[in-house]
Formats: C-alpha cells, sequence, structure tokens
C-alpha cells in the first residue's frame, strides 16, 4: 500500500482545536452550597442515561444559534463572524468530548448570572417550584439555557468553557471546574464568539469520545436541531423536521422518506396525517398509519409515536402520547408547551394527558375521514388493523363511542368481504326497528343456515356477522349505538321483536 502511495492512517478527521490563552488572572469561585446540591442532584440521579448531556449540550447551542440569528434580524450590530453552525470534536486518545457553537456567546455577568441562576433558586426550592411551575409555564425559574450545561457533570472530571459574546467589544474569557466545589473564571484571548465546551472525559465514559457513539446519540435526539451538526468535520443531521414545514408544500414523496427514516420501515404510509394546532396547546405532528402492521400474535409493537418540545427528542416512542390501541400509528408529535424543566423527561403528567385528549380525538376524526373519501381503501386497512380499533373500544372508555364509529361489519345484506358501518346499519334499518340484530359466527353460511336467521330473513332485517372472537367483547362493551340496543339474533330478547 506504502509503495502505492495510498495512506493506510485514518482520514485526517477536522478536529477543533484548543488554542485559546488565557491571559487574565484567575479568579476563583466557591460554588453556592445550593449549586453544589444541585449539581449532584443533576449529575447523579436527574437524568436517566448519561448520553443525555450531547442533547442538552447541543440543545443550548442551538439557543444560542438561534437567539444570534434573532438579534442579527433585530439589528445589524451583532454577529460571530461565521456560519450558525454546531460543531462537535471527539478524541479518544485524549477522552475528550468538545461542542462549540458560534452564537450568541456570553459576557462574563451572563455566565454568572446563568450559573447564579440555578445557584439562587437553591436546589430544594428550585426542584419544588419547578414540580408546581413545570406545569407548562414557559418562565419557570431556569432560563432558556436551563440546567442543562450541568449534565457535563455527570460525564466529566473537567470541564473547560471558552465563550466571547456576539455583543461589539467583548471580551474573551475560559471558565473551568472540576466540578468539586469552586471554579474559576478568567480573560481569554483568541477565543471565538459564541462557546466553545471541552470535557475531559470519565473513565467511565470513555464511549463519549467515541465517534460512532457520538453521531448515534446525535442521530436519536438530536436529528431535527435546526442547525448543522458536524462530528469530526462530518455533517450529522441530514432528515430535515418535516413536521415545521408548510403542510402543503411537503409531497408525498419527502411523507415516504421521512416515514421510512422514523418508523425505520420499507413501506410505504397508507394513511398521512400532518396536524397543527396552537390551541388548547401548540402542537406541530405527523402521523401515518403503515401500510401493514408487524404486531403478529403475542408481539405487541411498541408505541410508535415519539415525543419532541421544539425538534428536540423528549420521549422516544412514548407511551403516555396516544392510547394503546393507537400503537400501530407510527410518527412525532412536537409540542413547544412543555415546560423547558430540569431534565424535560420529567414530563408533567398533565401536559401528557393534555397532549393525549387532543391527539387521540384528531386521530379518531382523521381515520373517520379516510373511511369517508375511499370507502374502499378504509374497508381494506380495516380487515388488517380492525383489531386494534376493536380493542379501543374494549379498553378505552372515554372515546368508546367515538372509536366505535370506525367498526365495520359484514352483514347478512353485504356481500363476501364487503363491511358496513353501524351508522349504515342504523340508516337502512327499517322504520320502527329499535335494535342492531347480530349474530355470532365463525363464517356467513353458518349463519344463514342457522334456524334463527329465518325470521329475519323473510322479515328483511339485517343482521351483522361478528366473525372474530373480539367481536363479543366488542358488542357487549358497545352495548348500544345511537340509541339502538346491541341485541344477539339468536336470543330470547330477539325471539319477542314484533317485526318478527
Ligand atoms: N452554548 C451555550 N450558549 C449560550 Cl449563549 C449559553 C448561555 N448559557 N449556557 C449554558 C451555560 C454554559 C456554560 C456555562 Br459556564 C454556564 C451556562 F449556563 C449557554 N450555552
Amino acid at each position: 500500500w506504502q509503495r502505492a502511495g495510498y495512506s493506510t492512517d485514518v482520514i485526517n478527521e477536522d478536529l477543533i482545536e484548543e488554542n485559546e490563552v488565557v491571559t487574565g488572572k484567575e479568579e476563583v469561585h466557591e460554588f453556592k452550597t445550593e449549586t453544589k446540591k444541585l449539581l449532584s442532584i443533576v449529575a447523579n440521579s436527574l437524568y436517566s442515561e448519561k448520553e443525555i448531556f450531547v442533547r442538552e449540550l447541543v440543545s443550548n447551542a442551538a439557543d444560542a444559534l438561534e437567539k444570534l440569528r434573532h438579534s442579527q434580524m433585530m439589528d445589524q450590530g451583532l454577529d460571530s463572524g461565521k456560519p450558525l453552525e454546531i460543531h462537535i470534536s471527539v478524541d479518544q486518545s485524549k477522552k475528550q468530548f468538545i461542542i462549540q457553537d458560534y452564537g450568541i456567546g456570553m459576557t462574563e455577568e451572563e455566565i454568572n448570572d446563568n450559573l447564579g441562576t440555578i445557584a439562587r433558586s437553591g436546589s430544594k426550592a428550585f426542584l419544588e417550584k419547578l414540580d408546581k411551575d413545570g406545569s407548562g409555564s414557559k418562565e419557570n425559574i431556569i432560563g432558556q439555557f436551563g440546567v442543562g450545561f450541568y449534565s457535563t457533570f455527570m460525564v466529566g472530571n473537567k470541564i473547560k468553557v471558552y465563550t466571547r459574546s456576539a455583543k461589539p467589544d467583548s471580551k474573551g474569557y475560559c471558565w473551568t471546574t472540576d466540578g468539586q466545589g469552586s471554579y474559576s473564571l478568567a480573560e481569554a484571548d483568541n477565543v471565538a464568539v459564541g462557546t466553545k465546551i471541552v470535557i475531559e472525559l470519565r473513565d467511565d465514559c470513555k464511549q463519549f469520545s467515541s465517534k460512532i457513539e457520538v453521531d448515534s446519540i446525535i442521530k436519536k435526539y438530536s436529528n431535527f436541531v435546526g442547525f448543522p451538526i458536524y462530528l469530526n468535520g462530518g455533517k450529522v443531521n441530514t432528515v430535515e423536521p418535516l413536521w415545521t414545514k408548510e403542510k402543503n408544500s411537503v409531497t408525498a414523496d419527502q411523507h415516504k422518506e421521512f416515514y421510512r427514516f422514523i418508523a425505520s420501515a420499507w413501506d410505504e404510509p397508507q394513511y398521512t396525517l400532518h396536524y397543527k394546532t396552537d390551541a388548547p396547546i401548540t402542537i406541530s405532528s405527523i402521523l401515518y398509519v403503515p401500510e401493514r402492521h408487524m404486531e403478529i400474535i403475542g408481539q405487541r409493537q411498541e408505541p410508535g409515536v415519539s415525543l419532541y418540545s421544539r425538534k428536540v427528542l423528549i420521549q422516544p416512542k412514548s407511551k403516555g402520547l396516544l392510547p394503546d390501541w393507537l400503537r400501530f400509528v407510527k410518527g412525532v408529535v412536537d409540542s413547544e408547551d412543555i415546560p423547558l424543566n430540569v431534565s424535560r423527561e420529567l414530563l408533567q403528567d398533565n401536559i401528557l394527558s393534555r397532549l393525549r385528549t387532543v391527539m387521540t380525538s384528531r386521530v379518531i376524526k382523521w381515520l373517520e375521514s379516510e373511511a369517508k373519501r375511499d370507502t374502499k381503501r378504509y374497508n381494506d386497512f380495516f380487515l388488517d388493523f380492525g383489531q386494534f380499533i376493536k380493542e379501543g373500544v374494549c379498553t378505552d372508555a372515554m372515546y368508546k363511542k367515538d372509536i366505535a364509529k370506525l367498526l365495520r361489519f359484514e352483514t347478512s345484506a353485504t356481500k363476501d368481504n364487503e363491511m358496513i358501518s353501524l351508522k349504515e346499519y342504523a340508516d337502512r334499518k327499517k322504520e320502527d326497528q329499535k335494535r342492531i340484530y347480530y349474530l355470532l359466527t365463525p363464517k356467513r353460511k353458518f349463519a344463514e343456515e342457522s334456524p334463527y336467521f329465518e325470521a329475519f330473513k323473510k322479515n328483511g332485517i339485517e343482521v351483522l356477522y361478528l366473525y372474530d372472537t373480539v367481536d363479543e367483547f366488542v358488542v357487549n362493551h358497545l352495548r348500544e349505538f345511537q340509541g339502538l340496543d346491541l341485541v344477539a339474533a339468536d336470543s330470547a330478547e330477539a325471539a319477542d321483536d314484533p317485526l318478527l
């Protein structure tokens, strides 16, 4: 290889240099006791997984770029002189993780203020107030940047922060700490506008200096962040957050690609819903019904919808977002109203239940409208996914009546594999017929041979055919539809119907 002039070493990766120079005298500051307590909470118990620190730092960097972009729109004064990008570089030999943004940066007082805000609030009061405040108020005590920065203490034993505000004539600073008791702050030269965080990783956190590991973490949580993210010089986030785009500007092809990406599937969605609302809460979502579902008996699918907040993944495959019977739906729900709270994962239940209420009724309406739009296609959907709808009638008391509109049955008046809704049955029943009649039967011909059916046939009264064992539970849970009782055709009650 050498003779042929091919180099065998790794392609020279573009790593972030640490060429800032501390010039001023270091002022050492003692962390306030409250901050120490909070640090230990954040560093030890707050986040479910250590990898979350990547999401938190990327989010802070994205917020800093957003602040710079916004202020540039307001007045020309601010500029970082660099593109609005986030750069991450990892170096296994140095066990180092560096993230740099060319965003708004921090002045000396902002550094102390940001650290102070959290300290001032005090860990106990902070967590209490957060619980109270967490119910959706954006102005809860942690600012835009929150405690995310402290998550670096989960993985680092030494943290250095170089920052320079985009405000004109700002000085560069170097903030450093070992996370124990104190931090130091000094002026520094050669600091780019924005913020660079250098983490020396703990021995048990070496995996965060592996490019492959960090690449997959970024793709998992921050793939839709609104700015390009480079890892050792390579762009990581490629798929754009389709749900934020104007609905009718998104093509079917884009939906197909996006569906395949978020559902890690190869088929195409048979139904697509791009739903945005700002009342009662801001929601921007894209939901898909896959062509086929993979739930063979016994292997329950996990929920298919992930929860984002401002394009950052909060809960992958979120359990609380839709009721279990809708686990076949794939997609993304992004709600800005999720309070930027301590770990974002400590999602307040009432936010989730409010989201679930809005999303569940919207999904039911969506399926109803698809049924109206193309009956044949909906019947095909129901043949494959009907089991989930029936589970919904049996398990979701709140929506039972609405879900019932999605049910479809064969009847004595339909052809094989042709189904009607309960509404269609009610609309074409006999004038003074007070009941919806059904027969539990494994297949059509058994029903038509049944002695009970004779009277109904003679009197031209339509009977639903219930082929599935679960259908019995469905009619027992439903009991009535639009004021008409559901009655078995072979029951004593049916026998005394004056119509027969
Ligand atoms: N990337 C980035 N950019 C900006 Cl503008 C801010 C503002 N606050 N934070 C979090 C943070 C980072 C370091 C230190 Br020291 C304190 C601190 F709160 C930011 N992070």
